[in-house]
Parts: structure tokens; sequence; C-alpha cells
């Protein structure tokens, strides 16, 4: 059975990819089951950089399968901030602090000026193999106020007009349905097979 190694620590995060995996006869780890561990300096320019960055880094270091995702939170009015350091926004990886800031930032501007796009980049790695990459994107209006309590990071601020819900108000599978990481994920999954039989 081979393994493939989630380049996270996140629980929620693995679960998804568990699902993902599983079915398809994998034996999925993530870096909280990995005794030594790398280090691994996110130093890209771009999330497909540091996703990759992270997955070649694992892989050339434990000869093992690895799937390392990098997302983030771009807003228009901001030029693209956060961006690739969406999870310090504030300073500390703190969820709270970084919705806060993300208010501050925008005071004042109305709804139709708030447009952005959450995105995610997908690296899949494996000892000599080139790496499979896949990304997904959604838009969405970042609200002058958080609404719902589900989810995590910026989602009671990420608005999806067409569903007139917060990402923080959908389940885990209504979220998955639209998301950045969904559809990458459903991207991963029309590209994986051929890639790994390659
Ligand atoms: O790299 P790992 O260890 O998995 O953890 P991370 O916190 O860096 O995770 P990401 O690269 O996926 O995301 C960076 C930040 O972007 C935000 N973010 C990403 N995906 C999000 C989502 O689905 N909903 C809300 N915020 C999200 C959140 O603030 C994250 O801390
Ligand atoms: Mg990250």
């Amino acid at each position: 059975m081979t393994t493939i190694l989630i380049a996270t620590k996140n629980e929620g995060k693995a679960k998804e990819f568990k699902a993902f995996f599983g079915p398809k006869g994998f034996k999925v780890k993530t870096l909280n089951e990995m005794d030594e561990l790398p280090d691994i300096i996110e130093n890209g320019k771009t999330f497909t950089e540091n996703a990759l960055i992270k997955a070649q880094t694992l892989t050339d270091k434990l000869k093992m399968t690895v799937l390392a995702d990098d997302s983030g939170l771009m807003v228009d009015a901001l030029d693209g901030a956060p961006g690739i350091f969406s999870a310090r926004y504030a300073g500390d990886h703190d969820d709270a602090a970084n919705n806060a800031k993300l208010l501050r930032e925008l005071k004042g501007l109305p709804l139709s000026k708030r447009t952005a796009t959450f995105h995610t980049s997908l690296a899949v790695t494996s000892v000599s193999k080139e790496p499979l990459i896949v990304a997904g994107n959604v838009k969405g209006l970042i609200l002058d106020k958080q609404r719902g309590a589900d989810g995590f990071g910026y989602d009671p601020l990420f608005y999806i007009p067409e569903l007139d819900k917060t990402f923080a108000e959908l389940t885990p599978i209504e979220k998955n349905k639209v998301s950045h990481r969904g559809k990458a994920v459903q991207v991963l999954s029309e590209n994986f097979d051929d890639w790994w039989e390659r």
C-alpha cells in the first residue's frame, strides 16, 4: 500500500484529503504522525511556489509521495493583500486579529468595492516524478461585519452573493462544493490517476 503524506498539521484539512485518497487505496498520513521533519522555508512568491517547496522538500527528505497545499485570500481593493501572507496578516497566526485588521483596512468602502478571491494551490510530488500542480479559486465579497460561526480563518467575512451566505454559514459539505479548496480537489480528481500511472 502506498502512503501519501499530507503536508499539514490541520486535521480538518487532512480529513478532506483522506476522503479523497482513502478510496484510491492510499494510506494517508499527516505531519502530526511524523517524528522527524525537515526544515521547510516557505519563501516562494506565489501560492504555487510555496506548495511546491513544501511538497518537494518532504519528498526529497522522506522519499514519500506528498501533497501540500497553500491557500489565501486576495482582496482587490488591497492590491491582492493579504495573499500569501494570509495566515499571519496581523502578526501571529490569529484568525480574530486577522479579521479585525481586514475590517480596519476596508473601513468605509462600499460592498460593491469589497471584491475578493480565495485561492488554493495543490502540489503533489513523488520520487522520480514531475510534480502535479492544480489550483482552485472562488470569488466573493468582504462584509463589514462577521456572519456565521462555522469554518475558520476569514470565513465569517467572506460572502457569496449567489448563496446569500458567508463561508461561516455553510456546512462543510456546502462549503466544499463552492470553495477554492473544494475546486482544487475537484481538478486534482480529474488529473491524479493519469499522473500516477504515467
Ligand atoms: O499551511 P498549513 O499548515 O496547512 O496552514 P495554513 O494556516 O498556512 O493554511 P493555508 O495555507 O491553507 O491558508 C493560509 C491562511 O489563509 C486563510 N484561509 C485559507 N483557506 C481558508 C478558508 O477555506 N477559509 C477561511 N480562511 C482561509 C486562513 O487565514 C489561513 O490561515
Ligand atoms: Mg500556508
